[in-house]
């Protein structure tokens, strides 16, 4: 899915508008009728509803909206802001049009029965030029003090589409955001998504030509992306038709970190999966993944690696550790080697100690920092925006695929396109999570997808199996392993 500024959001509205595929007053009636459907397919008219507004469109969605519950006999009841400013045109419209008297409210001066209600944020949307303060401020700081269930339409109110909050910046706090026909870039980073909650984004039939001529360098990861794009499997394949990974890592205390990769490579579809790790690993690594094979690289730490195979594809780091010898034997293989692999863990720790070995990383490969591994090798930035801004210059610098893991993943490509990830929970941020992406992309990069198709696969593909994982076993409950277990049920829904 594209992510578009709200000036092109704006500019989709207009040319729809001015091509006369539709009205302004009909986009906000079917804004409002998209909510309507929503709010009643999950919540009953035991409920009942406060709808606060504001005297813009996002206002007018929020009075369209109380008139369609109102119709239907719901429990509504309509708070404006009381403002110098005048309606906008469609939201006078909706205000006339909306047959029960209104509270018009200054500050905190308003009363919500908490029990059974549900909040509306209509007061800003898109429009909203600045950060809230006033009697804005006011309204917005005691509905967030409220017990609740809140819900915010199009984006919440004092937040904006296209670049983060300060901190302590007042800003609605949503449990739900329903948001019109885009994700808005900024739900995608932390800083902002906290006050989004779950975002659902609904269809107001804006035209879906003219969203396919807007440009744009950020999109969200979809499922048809990955049904689009995914390899079935031939009936009449072989083994050596899917590719060879060859997973390095491993030291004292952490051989479970490289066998999380390995069994992770196996679990999606990997022709061979090869292990390069230290000698004393044989034996967990032989018997938890009997599949693979392993290779020897050292004793106790990687001291040499010798890959004893042609045509494969490595992935190197969980665990590495970052022993002087390690650190050699790490830089040899960097010289040597010309094909895109993936770098994780310990082998970014040893680049950012000497960012020489930035420019001998082969072109087109991938690397998954987490955001203090990426802030080690390229610097400390000021909001996950500035971050990704940062990843997305290096990542046209050095020609390699950055992953920046976290709570959207982020994927930055050498040609400057942001792809950001929206499946996974809470459930995954443990240790281990990250050694299964390694094993995950370097599968499918073995698989013979291109460094672009196995990312963003595979980091989709991580997320759904968390997601499962989450559903069979709780987010407390849920490990690394079970993140494995459960890319079964990813490829069993992908074969339907
Ligand atoms: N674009 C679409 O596809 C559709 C959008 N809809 C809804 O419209 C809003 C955007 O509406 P807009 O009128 O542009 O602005 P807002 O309602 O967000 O309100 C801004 C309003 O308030 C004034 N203002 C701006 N900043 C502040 C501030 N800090 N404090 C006080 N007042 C402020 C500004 O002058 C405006 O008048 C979008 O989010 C959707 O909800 C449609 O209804 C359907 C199509
Ligand atoms: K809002």
């Amino acid at each position: 899915m594209k992510i578009l500024t709200s000036t092109q959001i704006k500019e989709c509205a207009n040319q729809s508008i001015q091509s006369e595929i539709t009205t302004s007053l009909e986009l906000m009636e079917s804004s409002a009728l998209a909510c309507f459907e929503w709010l009643k397919s999950r919540y009953s008219n035991e409920h009942n509803y406060y709808i606060f507004c504001g005297k813009g469109n996002n206002g007018g969605d929020g009075l369209a909206l109380a008139r369609l519950l109102y119709n239907e006999n719901f429990n509504v009841e309509a708070f404006i802001i009381q403002s110098s400013a005048d309606f906008s045109e469609d939201t006078q419209i909706n205000f006339d049009k909306f047959p029960k008297s209104v509270y018009f409210i200054e500050g905190d001066d308003f009363e919500v029965t908490e029990e059974k209600a549900i909040i509306i944020d209509a007061l800003f949307g898109t429009g909203l030029n600045k950060k809230l303060k006033g009697e804005a401020e006011k309204i917005v700081s005691k509905l967030n003090e409220i017990n609740a269930i809140k819900i915010s339409i199009d984006i919440p109110s004092g937040l904006f589409a296209d670049s983060l909050p300060e901190e302590n910046q007042i800003v609605f706090r949503a449990d739900e955001t329903l948001t019109f026909e885009f994700y808005k870039r900024s739900f995608l980073h932390l800083e902002a998504a906290q006050y989004a909650g779950k975002i659902h984004v609904l269809d107001i039939g804006l035209d879906k030509n003219l969203i396919e001529n807007e440009k744009t360098d950020n999109y969200l990861i979809e499922y048809s992306h990955f049904e689009k794009n995914y390899k079935r499997r031939n009936p009449f394949s072989n083994k050596g038709n899917f590719g060879k990974a060859i997973i390095i890592g491993g030291s004292y205390g952490k051989i479970g970190s490289i066998t999380l990769s390995t069994l992770s490579a196996l679990r999606v579809g990997t022709g061979l999966v090869f292990t390069g790790a230290p000698e004393y690993g044989s034996l967990v690594l032989q018997t938890i993944a009997p599949e693979a094979m392993f290779f020897s690289c050292g004793d106790k730490y990687i001291e040499d690696i010798q890959i004893p195979f042609e045509n494969y594809t490595i992935g190197i780091g969980p665990g590495l550790g970052t022993e002087a010898t390690t650190k050699m034997a790490f830089e040899k293989m960097l010289e040597n080697e010309n094909n895109p692999m993936v770098l994780d863990a310990d082998a970014l720790n040893i680049i950012s100690e000497n960012k020489d070995l930035l420019n001998l990383i082969p072109k087109y490969s991938i690397i998954t920092p987490h955001p203090k591994e990426f802030e080690r090798l390229f610097g400390k930035t000021n909001s996950t925006l500035e971050q990704c801004e940062l990843a997305r210059k290096k990542a046209k610098e050095y020609e390699i695929v950055i992953v920046i893991k976290g709570h959207n993943t982020a994927i930055l490509l050498p040609e400057g396109t942001c792809y950001y990830n929206a499946t996974g929970n809470a459930g995954m941020a443990k240790g281990g999570s990250g050694d299964v992406l390694t094993g995950i992309i370097t599968g499918l990069l073995a698989q013979g997808y291109d460094s672009k198709l196995a990312t963003i696969l595979g980091v989709y593909i991580h997320g759904k199996a968390g997601d499962y994982a989450y559903e069979k076993f709780s987010q407390e409950s849920m490990t690394a392993q079970g993140i494995i277990q459960c890319l079964s049920d990813v490829f069993l829904e992908l074969n339907k």
